[in-house]
């Protein structure tokens, strides 16, 4: 059927520039309603995208792009800059395997710039990008559009510092939803709520249509505007506590961030100005899709979903999430121990502390997005004399590297670390895998890490971790577990023991985590073939079963690491080291399996595990060509 939606007109951001803004008004209903359909489907960042459709297509209806660049900070929510840069046609393979990323992603197209994913980083691409305009003498426009929970991230801030001394001519349009995943916290959100409460607003709001409309050529920034021109450019600059004035950047007041006309004008003023302006727009998130403006927390990241009802389509598992099952596991801790502590960094329900948070209110911390902040605090309330849990995902741990290595293990401080989401995550791709954490983990002095097999290791293991001295880390992956029974009573784990699930004494498989499953599956799958496979669930990877690993190089002829972590410095390049400085009688053969030196695309984890060769039949089909060959 002949399609008469204006979105199918558009081939690139230069067709906006021929709408009025009725039209785009009526381009950003049919694209609301492309997000919806498609992400009923694949799922995907809803609310975060529903909420900047008006401020993208002004964006791109304003600028030159790609030779004026637009970032997005994290990149969730871009779905709207993919529909109007030629991505129209491949929007349904949207976070699928082979398809389109869920983020901005430069090798998929000239108007993605940076591939962000994580956090407050944009405004300091963005300076970059505007520092080597000005060296290169380029005329090229620099905006980032970033979150009010992502701006009060440290690395913003740290940009801001700069940008503020620079005076570089760029754009920060800050995306001012009031909400983070949940709703946003801290002392800038305060702060934002209270200028978008002020009467200034209020009185801006109604007047910004004239304020703008008066806006003739201008000289300096917004600041010489609210200084020298009248009265009513003042209202643009907020009065009183000037924030980001102070720091040099000229602050709009809020601008109603779903009326295309206003943001248009009020992005041409900032982009006239000749030094850096800030943007500051109110938007909602999840707007124009009911359940998603009533529910922006669970439409912030959502499975496939049923458009009329909003309910998430259910999984084929039975299994419980690793999430789930640690979610009980630490109020049943938190019930023993009253000096433990949880902290998470704006992911509460990513990490499973809402119930926690509910029980413990007292006792649960919310830094919002500052993990290198969160580990450090940590830190401190563990010096004094509390015990805290910190729960954060593994790729977003990366941040927090330098906190785990002098502000905990030099430190020794009793702290345990939960990384989930560690391993491959699936649709969210190469900037959310949880894939380096064994090798950070491992190479630190004084840091101890395990790994459970199943739900039931994951309940021992938080009980042995809370039982030791200085830092461990725990990690598992995202998504469900085994199905096992849970245990009625936690046990300590014997340090550096490891347990046997398959014997065998042709061929040892040294699993860690999520590989035991795949470990066991081609022992079963050789066990048909005549080879006996034994399957050793490590548990720790460090310190790890040395005694396991030389039993099993003296009884096997070929001996097997699987880890779902780098195999550069991961756990198997450990155990190899460990053999080759200490050989048993004969080292046999060793096959490492794990994530390769590579950045892994997005898909469903098994179709991942596959790609690698690391799920079952890969591990098999390996280690029956090396044993053929012994
Ligand atoms: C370093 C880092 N920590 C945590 C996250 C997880 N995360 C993704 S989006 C988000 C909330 C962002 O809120 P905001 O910046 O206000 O954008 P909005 O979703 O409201 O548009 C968080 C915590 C992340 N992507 N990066
Ligand atoms: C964009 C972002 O970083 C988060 O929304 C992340 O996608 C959440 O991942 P989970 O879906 O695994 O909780
Ligand atoms: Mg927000």
């Amino acid at each position: 059927m002949e399609s008469h939606r204006i979105l199918d007109m558009i081939s690139s951001p230069a067709d906006l520039k021929l709408l009025t803004n009725e039209e785009l008004s009526i381009l950003a209903s049919e694209i609301r309603e492309q997000i919806i359909t498609t992400t009923s489907k694949t799922g995907g960042h809803v609310a975060p995208s529903l909420g900047v459709v008006e401020l993208i297509l002004a964006c791109h209806s304003v600028l030159d792009c790609p030779h004026d660049k637009l970032l997005f900070d994290v990149g969730h929510q871009s779905y709207a800059h993919k529909l109007v840069t030629g991505r129209l046609g491949e929007f349904d393979t949207l976070r699928q395997f082979g398809g389109m990323s869920g983020f901005p992603k430069a090798s998929e197209s000239e108007y993605d710039v940076h591939p962000s994913g994580h956090a407050s980083d944009s405004v300091s691409v963005a300076l970059g990008l505007a520092m080597a305009r000005d060296l290169n003498g380029g005329d090229e426009k620099i905006v980032t559009i970033i979150g009010d929970a992502s701006l009060s991230g440290g690395m913003a801030f740290e940009a801001l510092n700069q940008l503020g001394q620079l005076q570089t001519p760029m754009v920060i349009i800050l995306n001012d939803n009031e909400m983070s995943i949940s709703r946003n916290i801290g002392a800038l959100a305060r702060y934002l709520g209270e200028k978008r409460a002020s009467r200034e607003y209020t009185r801006t709001r109604d007047s910004v249509q004239s304020v703008l409309e008066a806006s003739g050529p201008l000289g300096r920034g917004l600041v010489d505007l609210g200084r020298n021109a009248k009265d009513s450019f003042k209202q643009m600059v907020i009065p009183g506590e000037m924030l980001f004035e102070k720091l040099g950047i000229t602050c709009t007041a809020p601008i109603p961030g779903h009326d295309i006309a206003a943001l248009k004008r009020a992005l041409r003023v900032c982009l006239k100005a000749d030094g850096p302006t800030l943007l500051h727009v109110v938007t909602k998130k999840g707007k124009g899709y009911e359940p998603a403006e009533e529910n922006p927390s669970k439409f912030h990241g959502i499975g496939p979903y049923d458009i009329a009802t909003g309910e998430v389509k259910k999984g084929s598992s039975s299994a419980p999430k690793y999430t789930s099952v640690f979610s009980k596991a630490i109020v049943a801790e938190a019930e023993r121990d009253h000096d433990i502590v949880a902290i998470t960094a704006a992911m509460k329900d990513g990490t499973g502390l809402a119930a926690f948070s509910e029980k413990f209110p007292k006792r649960f911390i919310d830094t919002g997005i500052a993990e290198e902040h969160a580990v450090a605090l940590a830190s401190g309330l563990a010096l004094g004399g509390k015990k805290p849990v910190v729960c954060i995902y593994s790729t977003f741990m990366q941040r927090a590297f330098d906190q785990l290595v002098i502000n905990n293990a030099l430190a020794n401080t009793n702290v345990v670390f939960c990384l989930d989401r560690a391993g491959l995550v699936g649709d969210d791709g190469p900037t959310h895998h949880g894939v380096f954490d064994i090798v950070y983990g491992r190479m630190v002095p004084g840091v101890r890490m395990m790994a459970p097999s199943d739900e039931a290791e994951l309940v021992h293991m938080l009980h042995t971790a809370l039982a030791l001295e200085g830092p461990v880390i725990l990690r598992w992956p995202r998504g469900e577990a085994r199905g096992v029974e849970l245990p009625a009573v936690p046990q300590v784990l014997e340090e550096g023991k490891s347990r046997t699930t398959r014997e065998g004494s042709d061929v040892a498989i040294l699993a860690f985590g999520r590989m035991v499953q795949e470990a066991e599956g081609a022992a079963d799958i050789l066990a048909k073939e005549g080879v006996s496979v034994r399957v050793v669930d490590m548990r720790w990877i460090k310190p790890f079963d040395e005694e396991a690993v030389r039993k099993a190089a003296l009884e096997c002829k070929l001996v097997c690491t699987a880890e779902e972590g780098a195999i550069e410095g991961g756990i198997g390049e450990g155990i190899l080291e460990a053999l080759a400085a200490n050989p048993p009688a004969q080292v046999p053969p060793v096959l490492t399996f794990g994530i390769p030196d590579e950045f892994v695309e997005q898909g469903k984890v098994p179709q991942l595990h596959h790609m690698l060769g690391i799920d079952s039949c890969g591990m098999a089909a390996r280690i029956r060509e090396k044993y053929a060959e012994l």
